[in-house]
């Protein structure tokens, strides 16, 4: 182990069943080759109110590790890098961060979930703390091992006593289904896997933190709202300040910040973050990520997104009902899809009665051969009718060209984006009855905010309940700065840098989209020139694993979760 200090004394923590052979937090870092780990000479020694010694004995000892001049990467105040792990054979460990980086010496308790029933009959309940997750699952047999994430689950300590937890939720960005599922088991699961009684909603978004009085959150009165849509907090856009947040974070003597929302809230929970820490407060930043876009990169998906892929059927299927029924019908379905044009894409390889899928990531044009025009008047000469579905961000150069508009922006500084359902829908109808002198039927349907203000479905509400499990164990085992997420189907801690870095899209040169275009049989409006030209951008087809061993792991994780 290279220059990493560790102090540890015998736990009488868990009964010896539960007792994992390396869960003294050291003998896992023994293991690598080098070790970027976090110092704690901080400078600014923890003064503020959030800050307690322990109050009661316990049974188990404390530990700790840092101390030391390591080769740190996350270290004093201001001095915030990744905080990564080498191991052998091109493992690569991209840690959270955590309490003890920047609080040496911090108390820590046994977790209470050791003397909960349903848990202790449980084999291997507490994870491993050597259990990370592979980003990388499709290898060959000399691949290098690549990136992964802390793997989340309860630890058999906990750096929090029950009564001591101060929580917080805030929900932020647009709505999504699940929202509700995921306030509530974060209120059960502080309640009754770690007895913290003491959870206040954040009313409206980061702008409730220093504008609004909080809500005080119980078993009780978030009992049944996995029933509804929407967010019982309420959310909203714009109205981040990093310090009043904090500020009023540490007036309230919250400790544990859980951050529910998008891109724009997990960019704001990182900087929220960054702050607790600069001012050296005992304060847990978690986020977990929320979007109908599924934009956020390195998870699996987000929740709600089945939910809404499975409600736009209902839109899709009536879109289809109308155009089967008359002659020449066409039907328009928009749907959400800012920059990423996920749902529109799942949606139609749902649905298979859409003919045409248009994304913001795949470029289009009108006019012309293999032009849109020209393959819908293939179509409805071929079958009668056709289905387009088209995500709201598709297209939307081709819009400004048309409609002179100032570009506008929403409060948070996503662009405002112009109706792009109905331009389509007008240069269809005025193709067909001025350029061909054919009679169309066209009916167009927006169920855009209709996808996204229902309650989750069976499985988003199992994804959120464990998210939610997730993110309170991490929280309670004193992890800070990360995002709870599923990764190749395990629930992971992941870095907020991590999550901000990029956005999710559909790379549309991939396999995943070639899948669509072969159900659709549309055509790709890839002209050879775009093709040509990503080709040279990505490198030559063939050396995946070149790719793969290459530095560049984002173009790899992008590969994966579009290459599934
Ligand atoms: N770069 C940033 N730094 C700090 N705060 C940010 C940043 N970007 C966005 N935010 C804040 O995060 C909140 C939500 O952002 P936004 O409206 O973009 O939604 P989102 O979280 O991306 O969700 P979605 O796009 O799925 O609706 C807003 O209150 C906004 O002020
Ligand atoms: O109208 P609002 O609430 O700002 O949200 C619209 C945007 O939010 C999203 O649903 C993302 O949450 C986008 O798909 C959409 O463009
Ligand atoms: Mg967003």
């Amino acid at each position: 182990m290279d220059r990493v200090s560790v102090s540890s004394s015998s736990s009488s923590c868990m009964k010896s069943r539960f007792l994992e052979p390396s869960d003294s937090g050291i003998s896992c870092l023994r293991k690598f080759s080098s070790v970027s780990f976090s110092s704690s000479s901080s400078s600014s020694s923890p003064s503020s109110s959030n800050i307690r010694s322990p109050t009661k004995s316990v049974s188990c000892s404390s530990f700790s590790i840092g101390s030391s001049t390591s080769s740190v990467s996350m270290g004093s105040p201001g001095n915030l890098k990744p905080k990564v792990v080498n191991g052998t054979n091109g493992y690569v460990l991209e840690d959270v961060p955590h309490l003890i980086d920047y609080i040496p010496d911090l108390p820590t308790y046994c977790n209470p979930l050791q003397d909960n029933p349903a848990f202790s009959v449980v084999k291997q309940y507490f994870v491993h703390v050597d259990d990370t997750v592979p980003t990388k699952v499709v290898v060959h047999k000399d691949s290098p091992r690549g990136t992964h994430f802390r793997r989340a689950g309860p630890r058999q300590k906990v750096y929090f006593q029950s009564d001591e937890v101060h929580a917080c939720i805030v929900t932020c960005g647009g709505l999504c289904p699940g929202l509700n599922t995921v306030i509530r088991e974060i209120v059960y699961s502080l309640h009754y896997m770690y007895g913290v009684t003491r959870v206040s909603g954040i009313d409206g978004g980061y702008r409730g933190f220093y504008a609004k009085n909080t809500i005080a959150l119980t078993p009780k009165n978030v009992n049944d709202i996995h029933k509804r849509g929407g967010t019982i907090l309420g959310t909203s856009r714009g109205g981040h300040d990093t310090s009043k947040i904090v500020d009023s974070i540490q007036d309230r003597g919250i400790n544990q910040v859980y951050i529910i929302g998008g891109d724009g809230t997990q960019k704001g929970a990182s900087v929220i973050f960054e702050e607790v820490r600069k001012r050296g407060l005992k304060v847990v930043v978690a986020g977990i990520p929320k979007t109908i876009d599924n934009d956020i990169p390195v998870i699996d998906k987000s929740f709600g997104f089945d939910t809404a892929v499975e409600e736009a059927q209902r839109a899709i299927n009536a879109a289809h009902v109308e155009a089967e029924s008359v002659e020449n019908g066409i039907g328009v379905v928009k749907l959400m899809g800012r920059y990423s044009g996920f749902i529109a894409m799942y949606a139609t390889l749902a649905s298979r009665d859409v003919d045409l899928c248009l994304i913001p990531e795949s470029p289009f044009h009108l006019e012309g051969p293999g032009g849109l025009f020209e393959y819908v008047e293939t179509r409805l000469r071929e079958m009668g009718h056709m289905v387009i579905v088209i995500a709201e961000g598709a297209g939307q150069d081709l819009v400004a060209e048309s409609i002179q508009s100032a570009a506008v922006q929403d409060a948070s500084g996503n662009r405002l984006l112009q109706d792009v359902g109905l331009w389509i829908s007008q240069k269809i109808k005025d193709y067909f009855s001025k350029q061909r002198k054919m009679a169309i039927n066209l009916k167009y349907i927006d169920p855009t905010y209709m996808i996204r203000a229902i309650p989750s479905n069976a499985s988003d509400n199992v994804y959120c309940t464990l998210l939610a499990q997730s993110c309170v164990h991490g929280a309670m085992a004193g992890y800070t700065g990360f995002t709870s997420g599923l990764v190749n189907g395990r629930q992971t801690y992941i870095p907020f840098y991590r999550i901000i870095e990029r956005q999710n899209q559909v790379v549309i040169t991939d396999r995943m989209w070639a899948r669509l275009l072969a159900s659709t049989n549309q055509p790709s409006f890839l002209r050879t020139k775009d093709v040509i030209e990503d080709k040279k951008e990505r490198g030559p087809p063939t050396p995946l694993l070149e790719k793969q061993n290459s530095a560049n792991d984002n173009l790899v994780n992008k590969e994966q979760i579009n290459d599934k």
